[in-house]
Formats: structure tokens, sequence, C-alpha cells
């Protein structure tokens, strides 16, 4: 058989692309303390941050040093952890919360202000003018310490094209390390997704961070997009929690990306160890794990219809797109239910170390659809018909 190139990697001519490159700015202790859920104590903080470095994130942000005093301390002690990711903290653009965050011991800075006509007029009431040179002595103040700096303008999707490209400008200029286009409502579509990351890059020389809002259901989706279009870095938090209903999902993106780029994603991130990081953040804000989250649902891996389960046991790449061992997860047949067939109930025979012809077999899966035409069926009431059919014939 010929060795096929991946049909969902980016082409080897796409110049532009970093879906085979990309970094995550994992932002669950800043966007995600936005959840209506969240508290996160001192100790849950460093819980997570110690997860979230062990399963490889490249970046972890934390809430603004301004927001509280507790919030400052535990930036603080997040800092002096010493973890291989390095950390942000997230400010207004703004010198008075610059000056707060400069002295937490964070390795960078992501500052944000908003640029849409909604957000000047009703949020900070600032025009342009006033935003601009703001962002450049807060940049230049954070620089000065040596620190990383990120620019964002929010609501960037209902901002003036040519307001965002000069405040863009102006910040890449004075040595901005990254800027950021935040979809602050989720309103943006992948097409509008890609022409304003396209547009951006190419008039900056620095890195370009996505923040995408899940309100309309494309914050997965944008993201890899803006990664097709050339952006670098992706917001993240576990489970997707934010402001209302999130943003992109640390196990989704990573859903999407390892079918897209397969050896970077295993290579970089621990995937095996995402259910326990999204069962500790599930816990810490009193949520379950959605039913339908990409990996990790409970029925993620599961088959049941008999068409499926048929082939899935012949091969399991007929049904599904991410393998899940990667994971360290593992596929199940729902083999007691009236949509199953004779080859799903086989196996469950074979399972259970008992011998049917294939007749015999056929036989038995059409009285289990005549019981499971009347009720809903479990495990061990198949398991017991079936014991029982097979012991009717010795
Ligand atoms: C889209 C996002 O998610 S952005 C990140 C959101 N994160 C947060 O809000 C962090 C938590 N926030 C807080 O603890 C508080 O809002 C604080 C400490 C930041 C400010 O608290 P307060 O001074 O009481 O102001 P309040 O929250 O009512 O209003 C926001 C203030 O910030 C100003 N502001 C809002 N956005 C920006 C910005 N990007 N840059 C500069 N100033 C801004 C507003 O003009 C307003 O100032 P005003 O008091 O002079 O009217
Ligand atoms: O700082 C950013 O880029 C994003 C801020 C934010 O949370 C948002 O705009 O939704
Ligand atoms: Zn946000």
């Amino acid at each position: 058989m010929s060795v096929q190139s991946n049909p969902y990697a980016p082409s080897p001519n796409d110049l532009v692309s970093n879906v085979g490159n990309f970094q995550l700015i994992e932002s669950t202790l800043r966007e995600g303390e936005q959840f209506a859920n969240a508290f996160f104590s001192t100790e849950k903080k460093i819980e997570i941050a110690k997860a979230l470095d062990d399963f490889g994130v490249d970046y972890i942000e934390l809430t603004s040093p301004v927001a509280s005093e507790q919030s400052r301390k535990d930036c603080e002690a997040i800092c002096k952890l010493g973890l291989k990711a390095k950390i942000l903290t997230h400010i207004r653009c703004h010198m008075d919360d610059a000056r707060v965050a400069v002295e937490t011991g964070v390795d960078g800075v992501d500052v944000v202000i908003g640029t849409s006509q909604f957000l000047r007029q009703y949020s900070h009431g600032k025009d342009m003018n006033y935003i601009s040179k703001s962002a450049v002595e807060v940049i230049e103040f954070v620089k000065s310490k040596g620190l990383e700096i990120r620019f964002s303008s929010e609501d960037s999707f209902r901002s003036d094209i040519v307001d965002l490209l000069n405040i863009y400008k102006t910040v890449d200029a004075i040595g901005v390390n990254r800027v950021g286009i935040a979809d602050t409502v989720g309103c943006a579509n992948p097409r509008q997704v890609y022409e304003l990351v396209r547009t951006l890059k190419s008039v900056v020389s620095c890195d370009i961070e996505c923040h995408f809002h899940n309100d309309t259901g494309c914050a997965i989706g944008n993201s890899y997009t803006a990664l097709e279009a050339g952006a670098r870095l992706i917001d993240v938090s576990v489970l997707g929690i934010g402001e209302r209903n999130g943003i992109t999902s640390l196990g989704g993106l990573m859903a999407r990306m390892i079918v897209s780029a397969p050896d970077y994603v295993k290579s970089k991130y621990k995937l095996h160890k995402l259910r326990d990081l999204e069962n500790l953040v599930a816990e810490a804000v009193e949520v379950n794990l959605p039913f339908n989250n990409p990996i990790t649902g409970f029925c993620a891996f599961t088959h049941k219809a008999g068409i499926h389960a048929k082939a899935i046991l012949a091969n399991p790449s007929t049904y599904e797109i991410l393998n899940p061992s990667d994971f360290g997860m593992t596929r199940y047949i729902h083999f007691a239910n009236r949509l199953t067939g004779w080859n799903a109930i086989k196996s469950r025979v074979e399972q259970l170390n008992l011998h049917l012809t294939d007749d015999q077999i056929k036989d038995l899966t059409q009285k289990i659809k005549q019981i499971g035409d009347v009720r809903q069926l479990g495990i061990d009431d198949v398991d017991s018909i079936i014991k029982s059919y097979h012991s009717e014939l010795q």
C-alpha cells in the first residue's frame, strides 16, 4: 500500500500556515476565572498551574494583579513556582496597572484595550489617539523592565480596520513581542478570521496571537483558521471556561490539531494528562465534563449502531479520526441496544469466552433486538440473554 500524505495537514507549499508550529497561551487562571462559577483559592490556582505546566502549555496567563490584593499575591506565588511555562498577567492599557504588573515577577504582560466603537464609547471612553499614546507608554515601560509584552485590541472584529492596522503598526514599530486579535463577543466567522489575520500579517513583523469567544460556536474553527492564516499563538482554557460560554477549549483544540499536526502535538503535549486536567478544573468550578466534550466526553469513543460497530471492529479508522489511545482513553462498542448487529454480538460472545456459530449469533441477535424493542437494555441484561441462549444449546 502506498504511503499517503496527511490530507488534513497544511500543504507544504503553504508558507504562512502555523498549523504545525503553534503555541498555547493557557488562560484558565485569567479568562477562566471570569467563568460564572469560578472561584480559585491560592492552593487551587497553584495546583492548576502545575498541571497546565506538566501538560506542556507554553504560557500561563493570570488574572490582573490589580483585580484584588489576593490576585496580586497569587500571581507572585505562581511566578515563584519555577514552572517551565512562561507566566503572563493580563492588564488594562494603563500605567497604573503596568506598574503593579511588572513587580509581580511575571515573564510577560498581556495588555488589552477596546478599539471598537462600542467599547470606545461605553467602556473606557477614549479615542484612537489616546489609545495609541497610552499603548506606546505602557509597551515602552514594560520593555524597559526586560519583560515580554503583548498588545491586543479588544473586540477586534467590530473595530475599524484602518484604526486596527494603524495601532498594530505603531506597536510593532516599537518592538512589541506579539499583537493580539480578540473576538470578544464571538461574532467572527472563519472567513473573516482568515482575512483579518492575513491582512495583519502583511503589516506587522511580530507574532500574532488570537483569542476567540464561543458565543456562536466558532471558537475552535476560528482558532484553526487563524493558525492557517499565520497566527502563531492561540488563547485557550480548560473546558473553554470564561466569560459567558467561554473561549476555545484546550481539549477541543488538541482534538483539532492532532489531526492536522500529529507529530508536533504528540511530541509537545502530554495528551494522556488531558482527562485529569479537565477533571481538576471541572471539580474546581463545580461542573460536569460535557457529555459531548471532544476526547473526554463519556461517549467520545463509543460506537453504537450495528453498521458502525462492524466496521470499527474490522478497522477503527472507519469511524474514528482520533485514536483514543493517544489520550489514554479506550473505545467502547455499545452492543446492548436494538440498533446492534450480529458482528457486535459476536464480539461480545467471544469476550465472554463462549462459542456459537455465525447462524446462532444471528438468531441470538434477533432475540436481543426483540427485547430491545420493548425496553432499554443493560450490559448485564444482554450478557444473561447470551449466556442462557448458549446454555440452552448445550
Ligand atoms: C474582555 C476582557 O475579558 S478584558 C479583561 C477583563 N478583566 C477584568 O476585568 C479583571 C477584573 N477586573 C477588576 O477587578 C476591575 O474591573 C478593575 C480592578 C480592573 C477595575 O475596577 P474599577 O476601577 O472599580 O472599574 P470598573 O471595573 O467599574 O470599570 C472599568 C474601568 O476600567 C477602564 N477600562 C476598561 N478597559 C480598559 C482598558 N482596556 N484600558 C484602560 N482602561 C480601561 C474603564 O474606563 C473603567 O474606568 P473608570 O472607573 O474610570 O470608568
Ligand atoms: O487580551 C486579549 O487579547 C483578550 C481579552 C479578552 O478576554 C477578550 O477580548 O475577550
Ligand atoms: Zn475573552
